[in-house]
């Protein structure tokens, strides 16, 4: 595109949101045109940058040419700026986790007719070590395998959509599905571990920006994979670099793999 492009952000007000705002007015590649919250919002007509610039926090109203939305939200909100994406054909990246089938399913769906970049986690080192994740489990396909994650007190959803996409990642090294082998919890006597299963375990509190772990566990060793979040910034710095990429591309269901394979070359 030899203008910029034309962003909305949906969950304007939220952590992300903000991250995302405070990025984007130094940010030349990109031309803000909504900062969206919910129709119900505290911060409906307020003052979107918090000094007099015009921007205003709004709603999907007479939202007309936007190139991509960019979705931190929860899934009523990306379920608002899908139905703009579908009706406007404006593309969407977006990181919200937590999704039901329903909606997991309509973003399917929806990438047949928009383009669509979807990431639990937009941190370039959390995509190296799901690919570190899924050799490690590909190589050691005996030892058991547990995923620990842990967020601040405010997060919805459990376990964590990065959480998840790892146990994926770790499953598909093992040439099975996460759905085969996920043990969400342990209480009470479950008894002794089922061989080959990836267990999860969720911590939440305080401010803690986002923490996961993959142990792979052996006879008298162990490895532990990780990483940790300290700034937020490192989402919203990589959603926009995914936001730049998708504008103008065809339709589809497109990863931040393909980002960072593009950057490469
Ligand atoms: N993929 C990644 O790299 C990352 C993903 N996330 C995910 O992003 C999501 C948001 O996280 P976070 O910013 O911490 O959450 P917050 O709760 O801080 O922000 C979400 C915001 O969305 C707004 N909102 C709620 N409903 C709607 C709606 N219907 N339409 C528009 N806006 C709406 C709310 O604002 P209001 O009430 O004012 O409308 C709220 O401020 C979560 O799912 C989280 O897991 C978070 C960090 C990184
Ligand atoms: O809610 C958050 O904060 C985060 N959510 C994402 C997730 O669910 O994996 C990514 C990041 O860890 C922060």
């Amino acid at each position: 595109m030899t203008r910029p492009v034309r962003l909305a952000i949906s969950g304007a007000s939220g952590r992300m949101g903000l991250a995302l705002l405070g990025l984007v007015r130094d940010d030349e590649r990109f031309e803000l045109a909504r900062a969206i919250v919910s129709a119900g919002s505290p911060r409906l007509g307020k003052a979107a940058h918090g000094d007099l610039s015009a921007l205003r926090f709004t709603d999907w109203t007479d939202a007309a040419g936007v190139d991509v939305v960019v979705d931190f939200s929860g899934p009523d909100g990306l379920a608002a700026a899908l139905d703009h994406c579908e009706e406007s054909g404006a593309a969407l990246v977006t990181g919200t986790t937590g999704l039901s089938d329903a909606l997991e399913e309509r973003l399917t769906k929806a990438a047949e007719r928009i383009a669509v970049l979807r990431a639990a986690n937009f941190s370039l080192g959390v995509a190296v070590l799901t690919r570190l994740l899924r050799e490690a489990a590909a190589a050691l396909p005996g030892w058991d395998l547990d995923i620990v994650e842990a967020h601040h007190n405010r997060k919805e959803d459990a376990p964590s959509g990065t959480a998840l996409a790892l146990g994926h990642a770790a499953a598909a090294g093992r040439g099975a599905s996460l759905d085969e082998l996920a043990v969400y919890s342990r209480e009470g006597r479950p008894g002794a571990r089922k061989a080959g299963t990836i267990g999860f375990a969720v911590v939440r509190g305080g401010d803690i920006v986002g923490e996961h772990q993959a142990l792979l566990m052996g006879q008298g060793e162990r490895i532990e994979l990780g990483h940790r979040a300290t700034d937020r910034s490192i989402f919203a710095r990589g959603a926009l670099e995914a936001a730049a990429w998708i504008a103008g591309r065809a339709p589809g269901a497109w990863s931040i793999e393909d980002v960072i394979a593009s950057k490469r070359g």
